[in-house]
């Protein structure tokens, strides 16, 4: 623990502010102020002592308490003046990739304020399930400095990126004793790319935190196998009618799908670009697939599915191992299965589903593939996701 007392800002008490990162940053010895637009979250915050983290494994019941937390207002004054605190020494985020340009104008002012109080350097790592989430951030934040702000922040501050791995799915309140309590997975992985960050303080370090100079084979790994094969379990356990990833998973069918795009599609190709080892890459895929199987979760598959649009998006978690395993040579039968059932993922409370649906209904299925995917009609990738398309749609859809 360190001698005198160090602070982090978090941006967002949700789920994996107050079950993961958060918790890892009090572990490490610090005092961590939760930012959250959320007033009821800042206020229970501030009231209570301490709230706990409920580890939901299958065999495993562990309570951890977490305590040495507050909260301020993200859009009030007090957020820019705890960035002036020279005790302050990390700022972290878990708040969603469409809400970072929002609080880049934020930290631009808390940076601002922390010039003028002549404080020491800091780190700044989004954790957010997007490649370069904090190369994203900082730019938004530079959107709002002046040149004299930009110059030292260029010299004080480190934006990492990372990659951020923790399932921690919205928690029924009924089941705890206060509404600040949070269910996880036993398992993380927070990895953060070293080169980038500032020099730390001396006294203290990051307990938990994987530090590399290799981040983009890592990102790599985790996008395009766990986020893969959560998505592929999502879209095929919807259209089986399953409510939940553990439930889709063990359905034979599905988990073979996801079991063979994770191993001989987007792993091999993960495998022979970074050579990972073949051991120590099964171990990470069968313990994904324990993972996705853990009936304590109880994770939707409308949430995992959430935003098929954005997931749909080239280099994102179904094309981005799709291309990459073409570019081996490498079949790629089960990923186009996980596509096509993306693109009929109808969920009516998810807007770029509607949205999605619209346009095919509009524009026909094989046009909004090759706009999506890129993958030209007529082409044999195009075939392959339209042949499973309407595979799908005969056996889970017939009434349309
Ligand atoms: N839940 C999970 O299992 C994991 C989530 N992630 C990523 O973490 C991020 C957050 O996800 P969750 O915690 O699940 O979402 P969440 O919805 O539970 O939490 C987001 C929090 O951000 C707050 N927020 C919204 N706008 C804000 C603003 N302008 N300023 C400050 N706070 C604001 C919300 O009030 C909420 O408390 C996402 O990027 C997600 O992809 C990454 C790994 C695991
Ligand atoms: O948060 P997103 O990108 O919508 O995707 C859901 C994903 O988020 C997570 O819950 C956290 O990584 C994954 O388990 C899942 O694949």
């Amino acid at each position: 623990m360190p001698d005198k007392r160090h602070k982090a800002i978090h941006f967002g008490a949700g789920n994996i502010g107050r079950g993961f990162i958060g918790p890892l940053l009090v572990n490490s010895g610090y005092h961590v102020i939760f930012a959250d637009v959320n007033e009821q979250v800042i206020k229970q915050l501030n009231d209570q002592d301490s709230y706990n983290v409920l580890i939901l494994d299958e065999d495993e019941e562990q309570i951890n308490s977490i305590s040495d937390v507050s909260g301020v207002v993200s859009t009030s004054d007090d957020i820019v003046k705890e960035f002036a605190s020279p005790e302050l020494d990390i700022v972290t985020t878990a708040v969603g990739p469409s809400i970072l340009e929002k609080i880049g104008q934020t930290i631009a002012q808390g940076l601002h304020a922390r010039r003028k109080a002549k404080q020491g350097p800091l780190n700044i790592i989004a954790c957010e399930n997007m490649i370069n989430q904090t190369s994203t951030l900082r730019s938004y934040v530079f959107d709002h400095l002046s040149d004299d702000d930009k110059q030292w922040v260029k010299e004080n501050v480190g934006f990492a990126n990372c990659s951020v791995d923790r399932i921690v799915p919205p928690y029924d309140p009924k089941d705890s004793d206060t509404p600040l309590d949070v269910g996880v997975e036993g398992f993380y992985e927070w990895v953060v790319d070293k080169d980038a960050l500032q020099r730390t303080p001396p006294n203290i370090q990051l307990k938990g935190v994987k530090l590399t100079s290799e981040l983009d084979a890592y990102i790599e790994r985790k996008l395009f196998t766990l986020n893969c094969g959560h998505a592929i379990s999502a879209y095929l356990g919807f259209l089986k009618g399953y409510r939940t990833i553990d439930q889709a998973v063990r359905d034979e069918e599905i988990r073979a799908v996801v079991h063979a795009a994770l191993w001989d599609e987007a792993g091999a190709a993960l495998r022979r670009k970074h050579k990972f080892d073949e051991g120590e890459y099964r171990e990470y895929v069968e313990k994904i697939m324990e993972r996705f199987s853990n009936p304590r979760l109880k994770d939707d598959v409308t949430r995992v599915g959430r935003e098929p649009l954005r997931k749909l998006a080239k280099g994102d978690r179904l094309l981005g191992p799709t291309t990459m395993a073409l570019e081996y040579g490498l079949p790629t039968d089960n990923l186009s299965k996980g596509i096509a059932a993306a693109f009929l993922f109808d969920h009516e409370g998810d807007k770029q589903a509607v949205e999605l649906q619209k346009r095919v209904e509009k524009e026909g299925i094989e046009k909004v593939v090759a706009d999506i995917t890129g993958f030209e009609q007529g082409g044999r990738e195009h075939g392959k996701i339209l042949e499973a398309y309407e595979e799908l749609r005969k056996k889970y859809k017939q009434k349309n």
